[in-house]
């Protein structure tokens, strides 16, 4: 399998796929008497003319490294954020779209307590947390439809640690 190396999430890396959603160097405003900072809109939300936004839980099961990579999926009709309920990395897969089909994956690895939103029809891995406890809050598109495509690799990539 060819392997694909994980690499540390930064906004500019992951800038063509998606927004990080980590605190800001300074709050954008104080709030509640002075007692909390307020980091302003940090994603792109996304859900369409016809979608709604909605917020999920997922409970994921942890994976480890290294890791087979079999598919990617994206959401044609809007933008799907995961947001960490633990202060735990996770594992971030993209890849660019070349014609309709995901070019080679890239893998990044999350400081603990950052979330990602991708962008509407980002290709990516499933939700994919490293250790326990894995609840995620979600954030993406309601709707009637399935906003899902799939891609299954011919030949799995292997996802190692740097
Ligand atoms: N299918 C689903 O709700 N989750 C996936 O989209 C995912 O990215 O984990
Ligand atoms: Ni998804």
């Amino acid at each position: 399998m060819t392997q694909i190396q994980v690499r540390t999430l930064t906004k500019e890396l992951f800038a063509p796929f998606g927004d990080v959603i980590a605190l800001k160097d300074t709050a954008d405003k104080i709030i509640n008497q002075g007692m909390c900072g307020r980091h302003h809109d940090l994603a792109k939300l996304d859900f369409g003319p016809e979608g709604c936004a909605g917020i999920s839980l997922f409970s994921a099961t942890p994976r480890s490294l290294p890791y087979t990579l079999d598919m990617v999926e994206r959401h044609p009709e809007g933008s799907q954020a995961f947001i960490p309920m633990s202060e735990h990395a996770f594992l971030v897969i993209v890849a660019e779209d070349l014609g309709g089909q995901p070019g080679v994956p890239q893998a990044f690895l999350t400081a603990p307590g950052q979330g990602i939103n991708f962008h509407r029809n980002t290709w990516h891995g499933v939700l994919t947390p490293l250790s326990a406890p894995r609840l995620f809050a979600v954030v993406d598109r309601i709707g009637d439809s399935a906003n899902l495509e799939e891609f299954w690799f011919d030949t799995p990539y292997e996802i190692v640690s740097d």
